[in-house]
């Protein structure tokens, strides 16, 4: 058979030997028209060429071979000539992608906003949005010395980039094309995605690295001061949902020796990354944080990550069509060792190291909710009506599929990141699987207990220092009284407080909020709030009520101290009484006699 490139000159032999023909017929040359007429009417054509040539002599596919090929020639030259323009294109620019929802997205929007020559631009969009930052930080310019022009209270206007247009703007003496891009998302839960490109007119990529290290300074200096906390999606991705101002470590009381434990623990894991290299152990690290009801676990971990300058990713799993599967995506998908940016086609490692906080809210929820779907299932598949058993069956599949075996393999499996803190916080521990509890998964276990009357005072004392001497007794967690005195005789406190401090709300029983309770709040010395706290102290009784009932009773009484501790008696029987009143409710024998009432 022919070689393609033989079949192809052969080809062209014959269209340019029946071209001369055509041109010779056109001329009047008759003698080569005999010719064509007597080859096209010889016998049936036994080899290649004489085939061509025989089908070549109906003009009709003549024509439509030479289309065929002069298209096929403009075709190729303008791959070519694609191919030319985008490897010069590749060569002379850069090309980065910044996904929304990612950090770098936050990083890039916020350098731009605070661009000299973005704020000439003459075709912006204003937004509202704090780019995942606390509101101060996008700012209009004057509004620092204005604050009255603060739009919609806490929130600022920022300039980004419009969608509409492409935007130009110089860096470091390269020019750079920014494009906004919108998306529509696909799936049943599709939303709008966006994403930043930037094009920047260099031949080298360190000016990207740079330009991506000047963003992320940026917001890293907007950012003090708060930390970020992120969620997953309905599409198993990360998302930036808030940021909070850091909580002062010494805002949450605990028990001697706890707080200190857990953030030495934390500091000496960080700091130990060749250590456990060395030994070839996993570089994570656990916690399991367990106890009563508004004791201070959740907070203390917002806080301990404020301390340790670490971002909080919510792993929620009790939330709906989460599944094994998924579980061990978004685990794997946690900020590990590296974090890795993807400009088109090539990845830079940007910083040697990024960390996290990886929360687990209620972790026993999940599986006691598994468990409850599985018997709500097989419950109605022993009742005969199929109604009943699709429903319970509707209702499973609206709640989380994680099963342990799955979140354990999500924990520390292959996937899993090096270099990330887990908290996880329960209020039943026992219901615990003791797989999901040992060392390796959760290393540290901490009770957290209602109050004792330490934390009680310290509560109290948190409460009524005056701000500048709360800065000054930061960190000192020792008591300032014994806990048996007052101090000296000088120094007691009658509860009965000056009139003119005790004049608090106008209409009684009312507070109220913003910064008026600060203006009327009695100024208090720190001896003199250290005799009042013991007082209070003395008045709770131990491990009874728990922290957070104690500060919801201190709220009430934000500017009388006085009053505070006046009433915590009162306050006690009154809560004591409704305890009683609840017990008695939701007690057994109870609920079959309402039961029976009803039917
Ligand atoms: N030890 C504490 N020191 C100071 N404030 C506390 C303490 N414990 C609780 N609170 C206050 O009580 C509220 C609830 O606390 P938090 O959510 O941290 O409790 P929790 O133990 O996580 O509760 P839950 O187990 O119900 O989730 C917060 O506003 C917090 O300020």
């Amino acid at each position: 058979m022919a070689s393609p490139l033989l079949f192809a000159q052969q080809i062209f032999s014959v269209l340019t030997n029946n071209d001369q023909n055509h041109a010779g017929c056109m001329n009047g040359t008759t003698g080569n028209a005999t010719v064509f007429s007597n080859s096209s009417t010889s016998a049936f054509p036994t080899n290649a060429t004489s085939l061509i040539q025989f089908l070549i002599s109906y003009s009709a596919l003549r024509e439509w071979l030479k289309l065929l090929l002069f298209g096929s020639l403009l075709e190729s030259l303008r791959r070519l000539g694609l191919h030319l323009y985008y490897k010069a294109y590749n060569s002379f620019f850069i090309t980065a992608t910044f996904e929304e929802g990612d950090s770098s997205y936050f990083w890039m929007m916020l350098w731009l906003s605070k661009q000299p020559s973005w704020r000439r631009a003459r075709d912006v969009q204003i937004s509202t949005s704090s780019l995942g930052l606390n509101a101060n930080a996008v700012l209009i310019e004057g509004e620092e010395t204005d604050p009255s022009a603060v739009v919609n209270g806490d929130r600022q206007l920022a300039y980004l980039p419009s969608e509409a247009s492409v935007h130009h703007l110089w860096y470091r003496g390269h020019w750079v094309r920014v494009t906004r891009i919108i998306r529509q998302g696909q799936g049943y839960y599709s939303r709008r995605e966006e994403a930043l490109e930037l094009c920047i007119l260099a031949r080298d990529h360190r000016v990207l690295n740079q330009l991506l290290l000047d963003a992320k300074k940026c917001y890293q200096a907007a950012q003090q001061g708060t930390i970020s906390i992120y969620t997953s999606d309905t599409d198993n991705s990360w998302r930036h949902i808030a940021s909070r101002p850091k909580r002062p470590l010494n805002s949450i009381v605990l028990d001697p020796g706890i707080k200190d434990l857990l953030i030495e623990d934390a500091r000496d894991f960080l700091a130990s990354k060749s250590w456990y290299a060395a030994r070839g152990i996993p570089f994570r690290r656990g916690y399991l944080l367990y106890g009563a009801p508004g004791s201070g676990k959740t907070s203390i971990i917002h806080s301990l990550a404020g301390e340790l300058g670490l971002d909080v990713y919510i792993v929620s799993l009790s939330r709906s069509l989460l599944d094994d599967a998924a579980l061990s995506e978004l685990i794997s998908e946690l900020p590990g060792e590296q974090i890795i940016l993807q400009p088109i086609e090539r990845q830079y490692s940007l910083s040697p190291s990024e960390r996290c906080i990886a929360l687990m809210e209620d972790i026993d929820a999940a599986f006691s909710q598994t468990l409850k779907r599985n018997l709500d299932e097989e419950d109605a598949a022993t009742k005969s009506s199929k109604e009943e058993k699709g429903k319970a069956q509707g209702q499973g599949q609206a709640t989380s599929r994680v099963s342990l075996s799955g979140l354990l393999n999500a924990l520390d499996g292959v996937g899993a990141q090096e270099g990330r803190i887990l908290f996880a916080t329960t209020n039943k521990y026992s219901s615990l699987d003791p797989a999901l509890c040992r060392p390796g998964r959760m290393d540290i276990h901490v009770q957290f207990k209602l109050a004792s009357k330490y934390q009680a005072r310290e509560l109290y004392r948190c409460f009524y220092l005056p701000d500048s001497e709360a800065e000054h007794v930061k960190g000192d967690e020792s008591p300032v009284t014994s806990d048996s005195g007052y101090g000296s005789e000088d120094e007691k406190v009658a509860l009965s407080s000056p009139s003119d401090e005790t004049a608090g709300s106008p209409i009684e029983g009312v507070e109220f909020s913003g910064y008026s309770h600060r203006v009327r709040a009695p100024k208090l010395s720190a001896s003199q709030v250290a005799i009042l706290a013991a007082k209070f102290a003395d008045a709770v009784p131990e491990r009874e009520f728990s922290m957070a009932s104690l500060q919801g009773f201190l709220m009430s009484y934000k500017t009388r101290p006085y009053e505070a501790v006046r009433d915590i008696p009162d306050w006690i029987t009154k809560e004591r009484a409704d305890a009683a009143k609840r017990a008695k409710v939701s007690s057994p024998s109870n609920q079959d006699a309402e039961e029976k009432s009803e039917t």
